[in-house]
């Protein structure tokens, strides 16, 4: 099963995935995909307010922020990955539960990072929101420095995220009963 839709002017076939015996949801996955990748930075940048630096969580937003950060001319991009590495000093974490992915994961970011957000605009993007626990997390990091949040957008808001008021998004994107039907 597939839900059929145009993103960024490219039309998609998103395939119908389980989360529960009642919920199914529309796999959007941006990696591969440099045409929707490239097309929905451009149409979200032209809704975006001013900013200095694009951040968002590993991974499936990573191929938007750098596009974003590119196509603004080079602005910078911060990752919050999703698990410490060796490299990395001075950390700080929180937790995820997002709505793709079956157990509790981590959010982290560095030193480094956090001199690249010091006293900046940040704008958070993510390739989808749903129940928005992605973006709470991110938001509990950035809390933890002196900075300002001046938007949030992703590609696609999921079920209620598209009622939000504090998001930007590109389209809808519905959840599904488990015989392909839109739920209402
Ligand atoms: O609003 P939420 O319910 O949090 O769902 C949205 C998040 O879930 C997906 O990522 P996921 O955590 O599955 O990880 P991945 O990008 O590493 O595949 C998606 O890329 C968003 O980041």
């Amino acid at each position: 099963m597939f839900y059929e839709m145009t993103i960024a002017g490219c039309k998609r076939q998103l395939p119908l995935c389980p989360v529960n015996d009642e919920l199914y949801i529309a796999a959007f996955i941006m990696f591969n995909d440099v045409e929707v990748t490239r097309a929905a930075a451009k149409e979200l940048l032209a809704k975006a307010p001013e900013f200095d630096v694009v951040v968002t969580a590993e991974a499936k937003g990573i191929p938007l922020a750098y596009e974003m950060a590119r196509q603004a001319g080079n602005k910078d991009y911060v990752v919050c990955r999703k698990g410490f590495k060796l490299y990395m000093r001075n950390v700080i974490e929180t937790s995820v539960d997002s709505i793709t992915t079956d157990h509790l994961q981590k959010l982290c970011i560095d030193q480094d990072d956090v001199e690249t957000l010091k006293g900046r605009r940040v704008l958070i993007v993510d390739d989808v929101v749903s129940t928005g626990e992605s973006l709470n997390s991110i938001e509990a990091l950035l809390k933890q420095i002196d900075l300002t949040i001046v938007g949030r957008m992703c590609v696609l808001a999921e079920g209620e995220a598209a009622t939000r008021g504090d998001i930007t998004y590109l389209n809808e994107l519905p959840v599904f009963n488990p015989d392909g039907t839109v739920k209402e």
